[in-house]
């Protein structure tokens, strides 16, 4: 069936390919002269408003000034500054990744596009969105800002060609007055920090930085904060109060962690308390508030006098005997409502002083371990809130039973959930039975696992017996919803999105203890479980809605748990339960990533190849360096020897000694271990490789560096590393799961399939006949995803022909041979 899905809001677009890290495929890095150098440019029509590319770099906040080495002036094209939530940004552009925003060109005059801030996973990203259409075969561009650029008056005025380099050493700020900038603006922003400690559309953009200054936000008010977007504010409200948030690199590691924690707690059974969110800064005030007219109050009875004759209740209590238990008990009642309403404006407002019962200096008290008790609605401690509870009066009126511990922090947090008021009975006691820490508190605060509660007690809310197994079946959900907080989906209805489908999958497999290199899992049974849950929630959320869209993305869910999960995830679960090992992930989606990364390569070769031939930059060298040894790489099962491989060893290779076809050759090369150790090159990588070497001198490779792989940095020494350039190519490819490309124990696979990728129409026949069938000889037929059934089973034969057990298939046509993981395309 077509998957239909909702066209995607252009922030909604950004945020996936940020998370995926991926570039739009319709874009193509050119050359464009040796005065611009490379550009951005569209083989498709761009629609304006369109999400285009994002200006991937690693990310560091000024508070951690770095070492001005590492930032050389050279590099200073590639950095762009900013300021976010009151401290300086940089995004540093400066590594050749490939990645394309990174090539995007100034232009001041008209430009098509312009940099907005997209806050994901709690980090600003920068990401370049159209301002108008852009026709196929147009340039990227936007505005840098307002500094003198070199260029622009060259553009201007025509002015004589200079090399490239000149350009960058002359636009470039040095870094030392970057810091003072920005020390400046850090001083202006400070001043103002008070009033707008949070407010992103006042915010200033200070990007001082050499390419780009403060006017390359041109649209501050329309930045992109997806806080304030129902999936992002939801999580973040309750995680990073308003105002007290100074976002450091590290915070997305912080809370990582504290997941694991919780995640860690839970299986062991850990009774740690869970407390959800603290404000930006807590303290606290001696006075009682009144809850008449809201004042803060040392003399708390004198006060409450004055209101005794329009409150009947404050009349009642000091209607009563002086110094009465009843008086007094009246009295309390009385001071703790005006708390308990002061105490949630503060908590709302996330300022002003909270007020506390008894507050211990023996126990840390901070507004994340203070709660609210539910019979007289003091607020205490966490800690002391059971004790509290045991002799609170006002609940042994309602309730003469003291309730246990669990319980009166599981009723605490429920009360505070924002469904609590809709709860039905049934799953509010299945909730308060519930271990309280931070699962139960997503489930309790999730609409549709309340949806899934609420139909798991229909059903079997009568049977005491299935009680735990309701219980558990919730925590499984929440905690599936917890790991994907990582991946910044907050709630089920935004996991069931076809769109997330895959995110899913992976999740699951990393709760149930998926093992990449074994291929099995520690907990089978929770992602086999999970996945019935899956299915159950959809037909749940299809219920419960009538919005025609959120059906149809339900349907096509469903549709994916369908057809995909049991290859994905059910089948090397059940192996893993019957104690099998599965060797290699499902062979078919495998083998299309194998061909998307083969053509990948192939494509990205080709393009830094023309580039070389007519730009010979340490940039456009580095870019086809690295592609040829990725390819060399996997062609050898990432055999580590192939990095070292020297320039001696390569010229001095015998091209008659080919092998395998016409298309191979081997060369010889010594190991480390004096052994000798065998490389196959194609003959285009020999062409690439010529190409390099004729190109080493100018493009910065030292005279004396010995390795085919230098890197092209004036070292003696230096060399690129094949397992680097594998994995980061693999990242790049758009593979549904780039990190079996690079598994280590499947090298030899994928270095199979890459031989029959690569060999010509005729000798894909002729091995076609010899392995007994018929298949079409046409090249582009091995292209396309139905060729990956042949694909893995031709490798599969190589591989058994490797090994010496090839007899095991005699006689057996291709259409006999089984592959594991197969299902009909
Ligand atoms: C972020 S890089 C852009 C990609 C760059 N053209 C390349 O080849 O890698 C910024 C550098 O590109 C060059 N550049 C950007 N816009 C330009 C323009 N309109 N004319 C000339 N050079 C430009 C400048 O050297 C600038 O420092």
């Amino acid at each position: 069936m077509e998957m239909q899905k909702r066209p995607l809001t252009p922030e909604e677009d950004a945020l996936e390919h940020i998370v995926a890290r991926r570039d739009k495929p319709f874009l193509e890095e050119r050359f464009i002269d040796s005065f611009k150098g490379r550009g951005l440019f569209t083989h498709k029509t761009i629609e304006p408003s369109t999400f285009v590319v994002e200006y991937r770099g690693n990310i560091f906040c000024h508070k951690d000034t770095r070492p001005r080495e590492e930032c050389g002036d050279t590099l200073n094209n590639y950095l762009y500054e900013f300021s976010w939530k009151g401290a300086n940004w940089c995004i540093d552009a400066s590594e050749e990744d490939r990645s394309l925003g990174r090539l995007v060109n100034d232009d001041h005059i008209s430009p098509n596009c312009e940099m907005r801030k997209v806050v994901c996973e709690g980090k600003p990203h920068l990401c370049i969105f159209a301002v108008k259409e852009i026709s196929p075969g147009e340039e990227i561009t936007y505005n840098y800002g307002d500094s003198s650029y070199l260029w622009r008056s060259r553009e201007s005025f025509g002015g004589s060609s200079s090399s490239n380099t000149d350009f960058y050493a002359t636009s470039s700020t040095p870094w030392n007055e970057m810091l003072e900038d920005l020390a400046v603006s850090s001083s202006e922003q400070s001043c103002s920090d008070d009033d707008d400690d949070d407010d992103d559309e006042d915010e200033e953009v200070t990007n001082s930085g050499p390419s780009h200054d403060s006017d390359s936000f041109t649209n501050i008010n329309s930045q992109l904060d997806f806080r304030d977007s129902p999936s992002f504010t939801e999580f973040d409200s309750s995680q990073e109060p308003s105002g007290s948030f100074m976002l450091q690199p590290d915070d997305a590691s912080c809370s990582q962690q504290e997941d694991e924690a919780a995640l860690d707690s839970d299986e062991h059974g850990a009774d740690e308390e869970y407390t959800p969110s603290e404000p930006k800064k807590t303290s606290f005030t001696s006075k009682n508030y009144c809850y008449v007219c809201g004042k803060g109050i040392s003399k708390f009875a004198r006060h409450l006098l004055k209101h005794a004759d329009e409150e009947p209740d404050i009349a009642e209590a000091f209607a009563l005997p002086k110094f009465s238990k009843e008086r007094k008990r009246l009295l309390d009642r009385l001071r703790n409502k005006g708390n308990y309403n002061h105490n949630q404006e503060v908590l709302r407002n996330n300022s002003g002083e909270l007020k506390v019962r008894r507050r211990q200096t023996t126990v840390a008290t901070s507004a994340k371990t203070c709660v609210h008790c539910l019979y007289c609605k003091g607020m205490f401690n966490r800690k002391n809130m059971w004790k509290h509870v045991s002799r609170c009066t006002s609940r042994k009126m309602l309730n003469p039973e003291t309730p246990g511990k669990t319980r009166v922090l599981s009723e605490i947090a429920l009360a505070e959930s924002r469904f609590s008021q809709q709860l039905p009975s049934g799953v509010w006691n299945m909730f308060s039975t519930m271990k309280h820490d931070q699962i139960s508190f997503v489930v309790q605060n999730d609409y549709l696992l309340i949806q899934l509660a609420q139909y798991l007690t229909e059903k079997y809310g009568n049977n005491l017996n299935k009680h735990e197994y309701i219980r558990q079946k919730l925590r499984e959900m929440g905690r599936l919803l917890l790991a994907l907080h990582e991946k910044s989906i907050f709630n089920f209805e935004d996991v069931i999105k076809p769109q997330n489908f895959y995110k899913v999958v992976e999740t699951v497999k990393g709760i149930a203890g998926f093992d990449e290199k074994n291929q099995g899992y520690d907990k089978p049974s929770l992602a086999l479980k999970i996945g019935h849950s899956l299915k159950k929630l959809c037909r749940i959320a299809l219920s419960v809605t009538d919005d025609n869209e959120q059906m149809r993305d339900t349907k096509t869910f469903m549709t994916l748990c369908t057809k995909e999960w049991s290859e994905l995830v059910s089948q090397t679960a059940v192996a893993s339960l019957s104690g099998r090992r599965v060797n290699s992930p499902s062979t078919i989606p495998f083998t299309r990533d194998m061909q998307t990364f083969y053509r990948y390569l192939e494509a990205a070769s080709a393009s830094a190849t023309d580039s070389l031939k007519m730009h010979e930059s340490p940039q456009v060298y580095s870019a086809l360096c690295r592609v040829t040894l990725a390819q060399v790489s996997v062609l050898n099962k990432g055999a580590p020897e192939v990095s070292k491989m020297t320039l001696k060893s390569f010229q001095e290779r015998d091209d008659a000694a080919q092998v395998l076809s016409k298309h191979f050759i081997r060369i010889n090369i010594l190991s480390k271990t004096s052994q000798y150790v065998a490389v196959l090159l194609t003959s285009d990588l020999v062409s690439a490789l010529t190409l390099l070497i004729s190109k080493r001198m100018t493009c910065g490779v030292h005279e004396d560096n010995p390795f085919l792989f230098a890197k092209p940095d004036f070292s003696a020494s230096s060399l690129y590393h094949g397992g680097n350039c594998i994995r980061a190519f693999s990242s790049l490819c758009r593979a549904k799961n780039p990190e079996h490309l690079r598994s280590v124990h499947l090298q030899k696979h994928i270095a199979r399939v890459f031989q029959i990728l690569n060999l010509e129409n005729d000798e894909l026949d002729h091995l076609a006949k010899l392995l007994g069938h018929n298949i079409r000889a046409d090249r582009d037929y091995y292209r396309l995803p139905e060729a990956a059934v042949e694909l893995a089973k031709i490798a599969k034969l190589l591989l058994a022909m490797e090994k010496g057990s090839l007899e095991r298939f005699k006689g057996n046509s291709l259409d006999e041979i089984e592959i594991e993981g197969m299902c009909p395309l």
